[in-house]
């Protein structure tokens, strides 16, 4: 049974907490590893709900294991009854059984908590993470639930069923029933995002920058308006927080680390590297 209503963080002046129902990322790059850096760059409490492990890179995805379905469950029960949850970060699902979990753990949230769904399909680096026969699932069981979805260009074209452009999937993903739509820009030719609220089409522009590292940039995206809901903004003011918020972890990515793309950087981790060892330090 869904738990009643509860006052929002902003309301009671509370640090807002927010779920991830995530995969994880052995590299640390993407997925639920992301998500918790956001989170804390954001200001808000960040908590996990882990659908599936990744043995994963920069290079590749070497081996998924999904998480027992009660499980899922169990983890968003747990800090729901709890901590409470202020808003819901959603991001890969890989099979229609953990589809059909967080659907079950979504009935654990107050009414109108806000979701946020980013329809994971491939990873960076071109390895799939959703089942083909679970994008029916994600649409006909997820996708009306939410608030925001932010598919990027690739996965609303799976999503919509057409070779469309962001305007045009946008408004034909809304009509499969999530609150507002956000295409995100990254796989697009200037790194716009478009967001479509059932009224208006609005264009969040934003500097591309080619130089920098992609890896998690969707999870960083994604999280970031999650957690901008659970602090009060409205849904078009989130969307535009979140994609500053994602185009600088792309800009300050690591390109360094690991021999594939990169992972974001949404901590700022190069500036807070001291300028140089303390001299009493000594390499083992
Ligand atoms: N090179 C870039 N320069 C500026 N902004 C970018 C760049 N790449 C992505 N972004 C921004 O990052 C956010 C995520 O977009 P993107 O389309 O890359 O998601 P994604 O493909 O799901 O990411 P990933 O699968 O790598 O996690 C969007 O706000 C997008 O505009
Ligand atoms: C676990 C996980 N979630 C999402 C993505 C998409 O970036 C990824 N590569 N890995």
């Amino acid at each position: 049974m869904r738990a009643c209503r509860k006052l929002s963080a902003v309301t009671q002046n509370r640090i807002p907490a927010v779920i991830s129902i995530a995969g994880s990322d052995s590299g640390g790059g993407a997925g639920i590893q992301a998500d918790l850096k956001v989170f804390a760059a954001c200001g808000v409490h960040g908590m996990t709900a882990i659908t599936a492990l990744t043995a994963q890179n920069t290079v590749g995805v070497d081996a998924v294991a999904p998480i027992a379905p009660e499980m899922i469950v169990a983890q968003v029960r747990a800090v729901a009854r709890d901590i409470g949850i202020d808003a819901v970060k959603i991001g890969m699902l890989g099979t229609v059984v953990t589809i059909e979990a967080v659907v079950a753990a979504l009935g654990e949230l107050a009414e109108g908590t806000p979701i946020v769904l980013d329809p994971v399909m491939v990873s960076e680096s071109g390895a799939p993470l959703l089942e083909p026969e679970a994008r029916d699932a994600l649409i006909e069981l997820l996708l009306p639930r939410v608030t925001v979805a932010t598919p990027n260009l690739p996965e609303a074209r799976v999503i919509a069923g057409s070779d469309d452009d962001a305007p045009e999937l946008a408004r034909a993903i809304h009509a499969l029933g999530p609150r507002h739509v956000v295409v995100t820009g990254g796989h697009r030719d200037k790194a716009t995002d478009v967001m479509f609220d059932g009224e208006t089409t609005i264009e969040i522009p934003g500097e591309r920058h080619p130089d920098g590292a992609a890896h998690g940039s969707g999870c960083t995206h994604s999280s970031a308006l999650a957690a901008h809901l659970a602090l009060g903004f409205a849904p078009v003011d989130a969307a535009r927080a979140a994609k500053v918020i994602a185009a600088q972890a792309v800009h300050d990515g690591l390109r360094e680390i690991g021999r594939g793309p990169g992972p974001v950087d949404a901590l700022g981790i190069r500036s807070r590297r001291p300028l140089a060892p303390p001299a009493s330090a000594h390499a083992r």
